[in-house]
């Protein structure tokens, strides 16, 4: 094996080996930008096939991290991505471009990330008095907005740990606390980091809490960071290390490795972004794909350093891509699990199904470019799995396809893609949910398309439902009037409920009002008041039955009648102290009916 890598043949111990790794591992000076997106994706026409620059040999599973980086959107993300590479001369210091790790012009333009992206970094970790140890570290920089999560999910599945960052003047937000729980489902190992101490309204110690309270995170190992000044960053690689367990993989078994992502190169075909589970592969092994049977031979295969690098092997535990000559996109599906040709594994468990939320037509701009607009449909489907394509047709636009997304930003970032990377002019039509129709002899049709719904069914409609969602609203407390309705002092549960701030001082008022209606006056006087909290924000009393305690009084003895009244006072106010008001069960109907 050594005999395949120049660097292996002169090494004499490992120290010595890791330094001269480090040497050979030269920083990437191109301009995805510059060079064009085919080419920051790691091929171009003229790029020979380099002899392999790593012996990941050096690198055993326990020398292996695999961590995502997830936070809600702009928390800071790819600015750390940069950061860590550049600690560890995966990337020049200063390379003139932030979010390095955001290669698209998408990505660029609208300063948000898309795609996940892998980046491997080599590390020297050195623990107090012990000798350094080097580590294959892999990096997986992930979106932060939700119609992008389904590509946290599948990086998920290549990681044993994701650092959750959270930025340390807004603090937890929707999509941390979405990616907290994937990442948590996942039995990952999160690192929590805050970043952006830097800032003015950094307030870490609040953010602090909200992590333990919400994920019973340990305070004491929150990391404190800025990815903009680089403050405090030298404790998160030591914390990768020693926090987030190596890959569990058994290096002797037969190969399984799963395919997590894909894109299409014009010069090498089919690019597959591989996880090794199990095994080892090497350039020209022989590898079949479960899902479609197919097999292939591995022309090269190799890391994202971060832009694709030969090594001419993957190690059980390591995360790379590998080219199999692959035409077809098609052939390629996330989630699949890849093995050595002739032997049997258990397939991985993939990836759920996605859910696609929109749907629209996507025709071409020219009806003649149609052809263009399949290729490039199918090129881009095979970067971004997320997306559903069918043919259809249109009185109006021709021949093009119905295309399902998670969302409209996603939907809006395919069109831009479509047009930026494949030159192709689009039209698409108003996005609409998926509806379904249940018709009178039972039989259910799914609707996607506005115009595919019958227009003269053979049988009626009985029934149509679109997608509703049961949501779980999570939302700071200042945000929520938790309205309480008082008798006397006395919440009544069932009458309690939760509104906008905005919305409670006029519910407050109804419910109060209604309340006097319905509750018929007792011998007591009744107070009824709406709360939020201890404060009360409405209030309207039911004045009290009176007995005529002076009725059998009579003559004029004063003192005598004040003595009856007072009497007849004080035991009211013992009453209203003690006496539970009683509501109707009508009543209550109503007053829910009504509000
Ligand atoms: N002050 C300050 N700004 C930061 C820090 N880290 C990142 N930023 C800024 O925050 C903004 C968002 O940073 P990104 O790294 O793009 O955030 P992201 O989480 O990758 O964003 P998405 O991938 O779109 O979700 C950029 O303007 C960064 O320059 C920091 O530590 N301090």
């Amino acid at each position: 094996m050594g005999s395949m890598y120049r660097a292996s043949k002169t090494l004499k111990s490992s120290r010595q080996s890791f330094s001269l790794l480090f040497n050979s591992i030269k920083p990437n000076r191109r301009d995805p930008l510059r060079v064009g997106l085919q080419q920051a994706y790691g091929f171009s026409s003229d790029s020979k096939q380099k002899e392999p620059a790593v012996d990941l040999t050096q690198f055993p599973s326990d020398k292996i991290r695999n961590f995502s980086i997830i936070a809600h959107i702009d928390h800071g993300k790819s600015t750390l991505a940069d950061r860590l590479m550049e600690l560890t001369g995966t990337i020049k210091k200063g390379h003139g471009q932030p979010q390095y790790l955001d290669k698209l012009q998408v990505e660029r333009e609208r300063g948000i990330t898309v795609k996940a992206q892998t980046a491997t970094m080599f590390y020297e970790n050195k623990v107090k008095d012990q000798e350094a140890s080097g580590f294959l570290l892999n990096l997986i920089d992930t979106p932060g907005h939700v119609d992008f999560s389904y590509e946290v999910s599948r990086s998920l599945s290549a990681c044993q740990g994701a650092l959750l960052v959270v930025d340390a003047a807004q603090g937890v937000q929707a999509q941390t606390v979405a990616n907290f729980y994937l990442a948590f489902e996942a039995n990952l190992t999160i690192v929590p980091v805050i970043n952006k101490i830097d800032q003015p309204t950094a307030d870490p110690d609040r953010v602090k809490a909200q992590l333990k309270s919400m994920f019973d995170l340990d305070t004491d190992e929150v990391l404190l960071v800025s990815a903009k000044t680089g403050l405090g960053l030298e404790h998160v690689l030591p914390a990768v290390i020693e926090r987030i367990p190596p890959p569990p993989g058994i290096s002797d078994s037969p190969l399984r490795m799963l395919l997590f992502d894909s894109f299409f190169n014009e010069y090498k075909g089919v690019v597959c972004y591989v996880s090794v589970v199990d095994g080892m592969l090497r350039k020209g092994d022989k590898v079949s794909f479960a899902a479609t049977g197919q097999s292939y031979e591995v022309l090269d295969v190799g890391i994202m350093h971060p832009e694709l690098t030969s090594t001419g092997m993957l190690l059980t535990g390591q995360v790379g891509y590998i080219v199999t000559g692959m035409r077809t996109t098609k052939e390629a599906r996330i989630g699949d699990t890849i093995y050595r040709t002739k032997t049997t594994v258990e397939p991985l468990p993939g990836f759920k199904p996605v859910r696609h939320m929109v749907f629209s037509g996507v025709y071409p701009a020219d009806g003649s470019d149609f052809e263009a607009l399949t290729h490039a449909i199918e090129k881009l489907t095979c970067n971004d799995a997320s997306v559903s394509v069918a043919k259809e047709t249109s009185a109006a636009l021709g021949m093009g396809f119905r295309c399902g997304f998670l969302g409209l930003l996603h939907m809006d970032v395919f069109h831009q893609r479509l047009e930026q990377e494949y030159g192709t002019q689009v039209i698409s039509t108003i996005p609409t949910v998926p509806y379904t129709f249940e018709y009178s002899d039972g039989s259910k049709l799914q609707v996607q398309n506005p115009a595919a719904l019958p227009s003269n069914p053979k049988y009626r409609v009985t029934a149509s439902w679109e997608p509703t969602v049961i949501a779980t609203i999570i939302l700071p407390s200042e945000y929520v009037g938790a309205l309480d309705i008082l008798l006397n002092g006395q919440a009544v549960d069932a009458l309690a409920t939760i509104v906008h701030n905005q919305k409670a001082y006029r519910v407050g008022k109804e419910l109060v009002e209604k309340l006097k209606n319905f509750i018929e006056r007792q011998m007591f006087e009744v107070m009824i008041q709406a709360a939020i909290g201890s404060k009360i924000i409405a209030r309207d009393t039911i004045s009290a039955m009176r007995k005529n305690v002076l009725a059998k009084c009579y003559g004029g003895d004063i003192t005598r009648k004040k003595k009856l009244l007072e009497k007849q006072k004080e035991g009211k106010k013992r009453m209203k102290r003690v006496g539970s008001v009683d509501i109707p069960h009508e009543a209550f109907q109503q007053i829910l009916k009504v509000s």
